[in-house]
């Protein structure tokens, strides 16, 4: 049975589809069988792995709305082992059509539940807000790993976030074992990242990820090019940095010594 991963942070552009996107590769090079679901109308999950739907093609939206299959949905990517469900700009007006509908929260865990036999990971990544798909996104998941800049703003929405994946697991999904903290886009060149690093560290203890992301353009030319950092450039510190993230949730989840 695989492990479901939501990728949550109602901030934005704190590197949660480049989060997803990269894990999700460094997941794949080390042998695992990685299913990505992007439930973000902006597409940058899809676009950034390549992938761009046509007007009449099915993705999430259509996944989520019974609509297809997930069989007719998920695409294989450039990446071996490593699929996607794509989203699509149909998606935007899902909030509004599932608003109201029966089990609005749970379609997700639904529509996933025979793929989570299929692979080893499914990982989600989520818009920036704590809307319809985003709750869906947390009431599917096993897990949740939260990327946050260490900045002082950055660090504004927390306890919301948490308040709300606290009420899903009480509510909604008992299944949901936790959440921890990923730091990313840090700078060690500004004071501010340094003294945010040891605050989040001091105040979440072992809810961060050993691990930290730090600022790394190949990051954004692989994004831009379509591909996993591990693909575009492996030598380089984003794409090294998420296979040991890799390795460290591996590790945590006793796959690897
Ligand atoms: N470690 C990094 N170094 C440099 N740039 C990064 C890094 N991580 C992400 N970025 C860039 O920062 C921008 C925001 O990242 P990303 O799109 O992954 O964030 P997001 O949280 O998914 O955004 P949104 O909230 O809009 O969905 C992108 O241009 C991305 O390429």
């Amino acid at each position: 049975m695989g492990r479901i991963i939501a990728i949550a942070n109602q901030k934005g552009g704190t590197a949660k589809t480049t989060s997803t996107i990269n894990l999700g590769a460094s997941l794949a090079g080390a042998g695992k069988k990685v299913l990505l679901a992007d439930l973000d109308p902006q597409e940058n999950l899809s676009n950034g792995l390549g992938i761009k739907l046509n007007e009449d093609d099915p993705g999430v939206y259509e996944l989520l709305m019974e609509k297809a299959t997930a069989e007719e949905v998920i695409k294989e990517t450039n990446v071996p082992g490593l699929h996607l469900i794509p989203s699509s700009i149909m998606l935007s007006a899902a909030e509004a059509e599932l608003a109201g509908d029966i089990g609005q929260d749970r379609l997700l865990k639904w529509v996933l539940r025979e793929q989570v036999e299929k692979y080893d990971y499914i990982i989600i990544d989520t818009p920036p807000n704590l809307g319809v798909l985003s709750i869906n996104a947390l009431a599917a998941a096993d897990e949740v790993i939260i990327p946050l800049q260490p900045q002082a703003f950055a660090m504004a929405g927390m306890t919301k976030l948490l308040e709300i994946i606290e009420k899903v697991k009480r509510r909604i999904n008992p299944n949901l074992r936790g959440w921890a903290l990923l730091l990313t886009m840090v700078d060690f060149r500004r004071n501010e990242d340094k003294r945010m690093l040891k605050e989040v560290r001091d105040n979440y203890l072992e809810k961060v990820f050993n691990t930290e992301i730090r600022v790394n353009s190949k990051l954004i030319e692989a994004s831009r090019q379509g591909v996993a950092a591990r693909k575009y450039d492996a030598g380089s510190t984003g794409a090294q940095e998420y296979d040991a993230l890799a390795r460290e949730l591996l590790q945590l989840h006793g796959d690897i010594a």
